[in-house]
């Protein structure tokens, strides 16, 4: 099997949602996938009216398909301060064509504000390891650990754009996504995550790719020295990160990655891509897409550096494989 889905940029890039069939009929929800986390939870009828704000909500009552996981239930926080909670359902979800029969489908009973004022998502699918699943009492699979077995190749891709619809496909390497050669590395998932190491300026950055994180952040040594070449530039703390004016011309970031005998591959993010966002109105200051990690304990290599390259998920031989696009 495999299957090809859509994932279309929000807010200036700052998240990418893909749709997804859940239940008999087919219910469609917009979600973000989250290489970052391992829940794939949905407003649902069962998300108080005072927090739902015009999201697609899932209706379990009339799925056909769907099945009360009894006593199950799930609660989960993630790095931005936001959070979510409530009850389990199993259901068939199809993903571009892909299709689990049995999946767990976390239905919210509560969300953070953060998720009520994003009207157009309606949820996560999350895409790291089963092993940081929150539900309870018997820990979920996730959409992609259940739909392995089945795939045609033990994987999944990440082709994010910038501003354009970019893609998710499951089970096989569209070679027509990609330029020149994909450099692998291997994945570190002991904490759930895809887990990696990369070279940037010849120091070695442990991290994770995370879809679900918009920005990149680095330890500290490296964004410093990255914003010296930008007149102008400095860390503000009324902004919690570095900012400079909007006019700047920004330089490339580049790492490499699979860096053993062969060389490995470089991946350079355009300098447009850090210039993330202005700060307010005025359009006179703008928000840098790399930041640093200091105040986070972990490198992220978030949505500005993912939508730089083209990105194998390579869950049966534990690897992340880079190339340039
Ligand atoms: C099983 C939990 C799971 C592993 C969890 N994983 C994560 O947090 C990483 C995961 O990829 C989540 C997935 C997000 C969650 C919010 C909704 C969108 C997806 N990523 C983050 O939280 C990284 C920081 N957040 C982000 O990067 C959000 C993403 C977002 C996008 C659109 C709308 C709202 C939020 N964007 C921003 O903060 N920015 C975009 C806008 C810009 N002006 C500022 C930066 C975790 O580590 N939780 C532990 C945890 C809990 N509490 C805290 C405080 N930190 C934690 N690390």
């Amino acid at each position: 099997d495999s299957g090809s889905v859509t994932a279309s940029p929000r807010q200036q890039d700052t998240e990418y949602l893909c749709p997804v069939q859940i239940g008999s009929p087919a219910q469609t929800l917009p979600l973000d996938f989250d290489t970052g986390s391992s829940d794939l939870w949905v407003f649902s009828t069962d998300t108080p009216r005072s927090e739902v704000n015009g999201q697609t909500v899932y209706d379990a009552s009339s799925s056909s398909s769907a099945k009360r996981l009894s006593g199950a239930t799930w609660k989960i926080s993630y790095g931005d301060g936001s959070s979510s909670s409530g009850i389990v359902y199993l259901d068939t979800v199809t993903v571009g064509g892909l299709t689990v029969s049995r999946q767990a489908v976390e239905a919210a009973k509560q969300v953070s504000s953060s998720f009520s004022r994003d009207t157009s998502s309606s949820g996560l699918l999350g895409l790291a390891f089963s092993s940081i699943n929150t539900v309870s009492p018997n820990q979920q699979k996730t959409f992609f650990d259940n739909a392995m077995p089945h795939l045609d190749a033990p994987l999944f891709t990440a082709d994010l754009k910038h501003n354009a619809d970019g893609r998710y496909n499951f089970g096989y390497i569209d070679k027509s996504a990609y330029t020149g050669s994909i450099s692998y590395t291997p994945v570190d998932n002991s904490q759930g995550f895809w887990g990696f190491t990369a070279t940037v300026d010849g120091t070695d950055v442990t991290g994770i790719a995370d879809t679900g994180t918009t920005l990149i952040y680095l330890p500290d040594s490296i964004v410093t020295s990255y914003y010296s070449q930008v007149s102008g530039a400095r860390y503000d703390s009324s902004n919690a990160g570095y900012i400079f004016p909007c006019g700047s011309s920004m330089p490339d970031f580049s790492f490499n990655v699979g860096g053993g005998g062969g060389g490995g591959g470089t991946v350079t993010v355009p300098g447009s891509y850090v210039n993330f966002a202005p700060t307010d109105q005025t359009g006179q200051t703008c928000f840098g897409g790399l930041q640093s990690d200091s105040s986070i304990g972990i490198s992220i290599f978030g949505d500005i550096a993912l939508k730089a390259a083209f990105v194998v998920f390579d869950g049966g031989n534990k690897q992340l494989g880079w190339a340039a696009k």
